[in-house]
């Protein structure tokens, strides 16, 4: 039932969890952990959603994927200030998710 991209996200999305051990990006965040995140941010993004979307299909190509994680970190730096835990770890997500995301990282698995 897994089609190859499918297997690839599956596996892109198990590398990018282990960069995110206090599991801020996990689970979507509630209104009750972040006051008014839901009024703050239209479009909430999270890795259990991703996976959601990878096991329904719902992906037709990795730059859809690669949108929605920077969506997921974008949205940690626009509701929490810079000084934050939060903001930070967001910050370095991004930044090391997209090098493991960048074609020359890809090219063996593409060829
Ligand atoms: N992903 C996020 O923006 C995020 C995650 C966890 C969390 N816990 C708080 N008390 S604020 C907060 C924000």
């Amino acid at each position: 039932e897994r089609s190859p991209l499918q297997k690839l996200l599956d596996y892109l999305l198990k590398g990018l969890e282990k960069r995110d051990p206090q599991q801020f990006f996990a689970w979507p965040v509630t209104d009750h952990i972040a006051p008014g995140y839901s009024q703050i941010i239209q479009q909430p993004m999270d890795f259990s959603t991703m996976k959601q979307k990878i096991d329904e299909n719902q992906y037709s190509a990795l730059s859809e994927y690669i949108e929605d994680f920077k969506l997921m970190c974008n949205n940690a730096m626009v509701y929490n200030h810079p000084e934050t835990i939060y903001y930070k770890a967001a910050k370095k997500l991004l930044h090391v998710g997209l090098k493991m995301m960048s074609p020359d990282k890809l090219k063996p698995l593409h060829s």
